[in-house]
């Protein structure tokens, strides 16, 4: 397998890991968005719970405010009666409380006419401290007359809300522009929990007052209600389906500051990220001109419960598949590589085998020198080439000497061996690589020397050389030792010469040599032939 191959494998799986992640990631994205979407849907359905939770209330205002018009004077009882009956049914309603305009000169009678219902009646204010003092002279009072329940709240009886300067701010947007208004939250103490409580009040006029100037003269009083913020907005959330919502409900009025009203949450808690992107905040319909809004994160257990195993299995589905299929690819790509690394070297060795073949075909195996047949092929190579050319060929036909009884003496064996050994002692008195030295059958070798006009020196040369060999030969009539018999022949082989007339003459030479005494070289006739 070639690198190439490995880097696509790899840069396939890397692609493929990374596409199964980002399907993976893209689920779980569709996922948080349709969590997030839900989340909000019930989010805005408890703000809406408490949006009607609050309306109701103020009903009870309007409510009142009908009883202040229809009736010159209401007293203490009516009022008592009729905010009990609210009360009982609006549970988040911690007091009602009448607060009429009395002037500097009605403050004597009214403290009197009021001490009848409490005895130690008196308009006051708060100090810094927070006691309660009696109230200064001042032009125009908006003290409580009527509270109810009166139980714990007693404190508020003569309180002037004019004494506070915010209060009175407030009472004032109301009274000016016929406005239902709502206090900043103050805890209401008392409480079993902590508790945030808002004053919400509705002025009450004497007749139908057209403008402002026409409101401050007619203003009769205001009508307030204090509401347990904490309880309404337990009471809107529970009323709605979804669980495992952490709220807080946030006063923005005075806009970078915010203040909490209420939290569901017992501890303060610290939110993961993946809580905190579902954070969202709900603004609430004014509330008496309060901007409240509710904040919402949810719960790990809400999102938990949202989610499911599809994006892991998707990324972990794509990997498995990846993985398995380029292990497969890189199995098919390497089992292919194999096969074609052992056809190569099947094919080597099928080439070497065929090279070595083709030598042991042309080769004597016993002399490791040229067989008769390389000979043959070579012999009319050179002889076509010499005609082609016109260039001379020397041959040479060598016989071992008296060879039979050299067999008889020494054995069969030792005259293999005697037969290698001359047969390398004439190859290597050759010095031209186009020499061809083949053993031409028994005991007899040839020699082909291309391109030259005389034999005899190189004739001469082999016979010193194979006697040099000294190979003893005692049966033998001509010496102690082996010799050779050579017969040479030059020929200059033109187009219609026959080759079989220049080997003839060669073998002719040979016998003469054998006849004549042997180890001898003798010359065949007319030494350079033209046949
Ligand atoms: N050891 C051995 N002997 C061989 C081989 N080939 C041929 N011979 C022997 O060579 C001998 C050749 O004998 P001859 O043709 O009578 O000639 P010679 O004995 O050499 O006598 P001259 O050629 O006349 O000198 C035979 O006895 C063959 O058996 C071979 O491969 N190995």
């Amino acid at each position: 397998m070639n690198i190439y191959s490995k880097y696509i494998i790899l840069l396939i799986v890397v692609a493929g890991l990374g596409f199964s992640g980002y399907l993976g990631q893209r689920f779980h994205e569709k996922e948080s968005a349709a969590i997030a979407t839900e989340f909000r849907k019930d989010v805005d359905d408890k703000a809406s719970a408490l949006e009607r939770e609050i309306l109701l209330n103020i009903e009870v205002l309007y409510a009142f405010r009908g009883l202040f018009d229809s009736s010159e004077h209401v007293t203490a009882k009516e009022f008592a009666r009729i905010a009990q009956s609210f009360i009982v049914r609006h549970q988040d309603i911690y007091a009602i409380e009448w607060a009429p305009r009395i002037t500097h000169q009605q403050r004597e009678p009214f403290e009197l006419t009021q001490q009848l219902l409490f005895t130690d009646f008196e308009i006051t204010q708060k100090l810094a401290s927070g006691m309660l003092v009696a109230e200064q002279q001042h032009s125009e009072y908006f003290p409580i007359a009527y509270v109810e329940p009166v139980a714990g709240n007693e404190f508020a009886l003569g309180y002037n809300l004019a004494s506070n300067s915010t209060r009175m701010a407030a009472l004032a947007v109301s009274r000016d522009l016929d406005l239902v208004v709502a206090s900043a939250s103050t805890p209401l103490l008392g409480q079993g929990r902590q508790q945030y409580g808002t004053l919400v009040s509705i002025p009450v006029y004497q007749g139908l007052p057209k403008n402002v100037i026409k409101r401050r003269e007619q203003i009769k009083g205001f009508v307030l209600l204090v509401l347990k913020v904490s309880d309404m907005f337990d009471r809107a959330v529970q009323r709605t389906a979804a669980k495992g919502i952490y709220f807080t409900l946030e006063d923005r009025t005075l806009g970078s500051e915010i203040e909490v009203l209420y939290s569901n949450q017992t501890i303060p808690m610290q939110f993961s990220v993946a809580q905190s992107d579902f954070s969202y905040t709900k603004p609430l319909a004014s509330v008496g001109r309060r901007n409240w809004s509710i904040n919402a994160i949810p719960s790990l257990g809400y999102i938990a419960e949202r989610r499911s195993m599809m994006p892991y299995l998707i990324t972990a589905i794509g990997w498995v598949f990846v993985l398995l299929g380029s292990a497969y690819v890189y199995a098919l790509l390497r089992r292919t590589t194999l096969i074609e690394e052992e056809v190569a070297q099947r094919t080597q060795a099928l080439e070497e085998a065929k090279l070595k073949l083709e030598q042991l075909s042309q080769t004597d195996a016993l002399t490791k020198i040229a067989n008769r047949r390389f000979f043959d092929e070579a012999f009319n190579h050179e002889w076509l080439r010499a005609v082609r050319q016109g260039s001379s060929l020397g041959l040479m036909m060598i016989d071992i000497d008296h060879f039979k009884l050299y067999n008889d003496t020494y054995g069969h064996q030792a005259g293999d061996e005697c037969l290698a050994a001359v047969a390398q002692a004439i190859e290597q008195t050759l010095n031209r690589k186009a020499d061809v030295v083949a053993r031409y059958g028994g005991e007899e070798f040839v020699v082909l020397l291309p391109d030259t006009k005389d034999c005899v020196v190189p004739a001469q040369r082999c016979l010193a050389n194979i006697e040099a060999l000294a190979i003893p030969h005692r049966a033998s009539p001509t010496s102690n030792y082996i010799t050779v018999s050579i017969g040479v022949s030059i020929a200059l082989p033109k187009q219609d010469s026959r080759s079989e007339a220049f080997i003839h003459q060669t073998d002719i030479a040979l016998y003469e040599a054998k006849r004549s005494g042997r180890n001898r070289v003798e010359i065949a006739d007319g030494a350079l032939l033209s046949l």
